[in-house]
């Protein structure tokens, strides 16, 4: 088996991306989703990619994770080159390295909160008591302690959210990946789940990225990639700093 490609990652930088395209075929149709994108982000921070319906954030997230390969251009996550990694590599590196919340929660409707919380920390080989010790944690971090016994039928959209979060932050991953966590959620709920996210990300210095389309998460971010047709517009920090627009001149 080769050696998968490692570079010395710069302290804060956990995730890279380098000249990323990515394009879909139907038939003769050829529909560019990403193009010649480059981005990095960092560890302890909420990033927030934002932007229309559409415009590839899905598909720069599941490239990021090392769920789908680019066309061209390069991902190093945590200073390994995803590329380099055959399948059963990556799946021991996104087994031990990243978490994942989505807009439909993805819960068992027959397991109880603990127990959904529990259910993957078994693939880390954790044994029973620290599988109990971890998943309680999580779910008394994220507020839900007294509710943990509840099925998903008997909780609140934002709670099911909850629940999946404790979930993805019960294996201790330094990347927590997010696709548009709040969607299905009010304003209120929505809040409370980007501020658990940025609070993760500051407590445990995971790497968080979220997507979404969602404006008012904005205010909530340490940092806000805008995205279109497939490129980053603007790249802004919650102070107002503008940092750059790599792309906006192509
Ligand atoms: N597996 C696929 N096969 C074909 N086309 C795809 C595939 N995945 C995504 N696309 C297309 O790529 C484009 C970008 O999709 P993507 O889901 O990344 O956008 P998005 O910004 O996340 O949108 P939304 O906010 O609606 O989720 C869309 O036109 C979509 O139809």
């Amino acid at each position: 088996m080769s050696m998968p490609d490692v570079i010395a990652p710069s302290p804060n930088i956990t995730l890279q991306a380098r000249g990323v395209s990515k394009a879909f075929v139907s038939g003769r149709l050829r529909s560019p989703v990403l193009q010649d994108l480059s981005l990095e982000v960092h560890a302890g921070e909420l990033t927030l990619i934002s932007g229309p319906s559409g415009c590839g954030k899905s598909t720069l997230l599941s490239i990021l994770s090392g769920l789908q390969s680019p066309d061209t251009g390069s991902v190093h996550a945590l200073g390994m080159a995803l590329s380099g990694l055959n399948r059963r590599q990556t799946e021991h590196f996104r087994l031990q390295h990243t978490g994942f919340v989505f807009q439909g929660f993805n819960l068992f409707p027959a397991l109880n909160a603990l127990e959904q919380v529990e259910l993957p920390l078994g693939y880390l080989g954790l044994d029973r008591t620290e599988t109990r010790r971890r998943a309680a944690a999580s779910l008394e971090e994220v507020g839900l302690g007294p509710r943990m016994h509840l099925r998903p039928a008997e909780l609140s959209g934002g709670e099911k959210q909850r629940v999946a979060i404790a979930r993805a932050l019960a294996k201790e991953p330094e990347l927590l990946f997010a696709d548009e966590p709040t969607s299905a959620l009010d304003a209120a709920n929505g809040q409370t789940i980007i501020g658990i996210l940025h609070t993760i990300a500051r407590t445990h210095g995971a790497t968080v990225l979220c997507v979404s389309h969602d404006p008012r998460l904005v205010a909530h971010a340490d940092r806000v990639l805008a995205m279109e047709d497939g490129r980053i517009l603007s790249d802004r920090r919650r102070d107002a700093t503008h940092v750059a627009s790599p792309e906006i001149s192509s």
